[in-house]
């Protein structure tokens, strides 16, 4: 239902110079999603975004946003607010000062929200006439997420939002998206916080090195996983330990009782043999009190995803040295 997506990218490739920075990227984010970006540095995720702002364009590929193809020219589409690389700001302004500028900047139209409202928004209020240069790195963060919303945007895009945040701003900044969310603005983020995207994301996109290698519901992500570790905690450590290590498809992980003391058992296995062990474990009368993967699906993606691209890079520059080993001994040969 293409009419309804707020993003829709189709084949996006971003080159600077020699660095493909995005390798034909597919992205499709509908209406009142809250999209995560997420991927080892350098993966191609605020050049994504910095994409969704018009801040750059792409070297190939279709980008519609909000319904409107995105042309070659620079330039935001309409109803689309957000940063990259953290807000830009004016230190020697307050927080109020900043906003009133972008207002004049921008001119006020009937779209635009009240300053004071934003800043209450995103729980600035009680700072608001303080000059921002005095301001931590998470209230800045607030400030630019207020700065986003006084355009009302219908697509949101945000680059590490969390950025700096306590737990309590953290829990502010959600409520504020959960909220946007509710009321139909979609919004595309990036973070290296699992945890964030997990608790914030119904969809994620999985970037390394330009490609996309993983898009859709963070519920397909954990079906599709591999082997996971699982912390299983019961009524009879010892029985369940042995029932474990009897199981087919489960090993039990040895260290696990060293990271989290004897009473709790950690195994390894794929979903169909774990739910064999609970099932074998509640048969013979023992109580299951407590069962959670040591690191969530999404967490376990990355984690593989990044020991792949360092395989790799360390095989690349094996393979370099070898030749140079080579080439040096073909030119003491001459
Ligand atoms: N303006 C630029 N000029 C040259 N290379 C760039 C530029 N912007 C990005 N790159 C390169 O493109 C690739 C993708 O960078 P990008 O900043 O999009 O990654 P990222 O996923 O946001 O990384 P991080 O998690 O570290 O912020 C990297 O190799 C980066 O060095």
């Amino acid at each position: 239902m293409d009419a309804v997506l707020a993003v829709r990218a189709r084949g996006i490739t971003k080159c600077f110079g020699d660095v493909v920075a995005l390798d034909g990227v597919d992205l499709d984010v509908t209406q009142g999603q809250i999209h995560g970006l997420v991927g080892p540095n350098g993966a191609g995720k605020t050049t994504l975004l910095g994409l969704l702002l018009g801040l750059a364009v792409a070297d190939a590929g279709t980008l519609e946003i909000l319904g409107v193809p995105v042309g070659r020219a620079l330039s935001a589409v309409d109803g689309v607010a957000g940063f990259v690389d953290g807000p830009g700001l004016y230190p020697s302004l307050t927080a109020r000062q900043n906003l009133a500028a972008l207002v004049s900047l921008r001119g006020r139209d009937a779209h635009t929200a009240g300053i004071g409202e934003v800043l209450t928004e995103v729980g600035l209020r009680e700072v608001a006439d303080d000059r921002v240069r005095g301001f931590s790195l998470g209230m800045r963060q607030r400030l630019g997420l207020a700065a986003a919303l006084l355009t009302r945007p219908r697509l949101l895009v945000l680059d590490e939002p969390s950025n700096g945040l306590d737990p309590s701003g953290k829990r502010h900044v959600h409520r504020v998206l959960n909220r946007l969310a509710a009321d139909g603005t979609s919004v595309v983020l990036s973070s290296h916080r699992m945890d964030d995207v997990e608790a914030l994301c119904s969809e994620v996109t999985i970037l390394a090195t330009g490609r996309a290698v993983f898009s859709g519901p963070l519920a397909k992500l954990a079906a599709e996983n591999r082997e996971l570790e699982y912390r299983l905690l019961t009524s009879d450590p010892t029985a369940a330990r042995r029932l474990a290590a009897e199981a087919e498809g489960v090993r039990v992980v040895e260290d696990g009782g060293t990271r989290y003391g004897d009473e709790v058992l950690v195994v390894r296995a794929l979903v169909p043999a774990l739910d064999r062990l609970v099932s074998q474990v509640v048969r013979s009368e023992i109580a299951v009190r407590e069962l959670a993967p040591v690191v969530s699906p999404l967490e376990a993606a990355f984690l593989a995803l990044t020991e792949q691209q360092e395989r790799q890079e360390q095989r690349e520059q094996q393979g370099q040295s070898e030749q140079q080993a080579k080439r040096g001994q073909q030119e003491a040969g001459r």
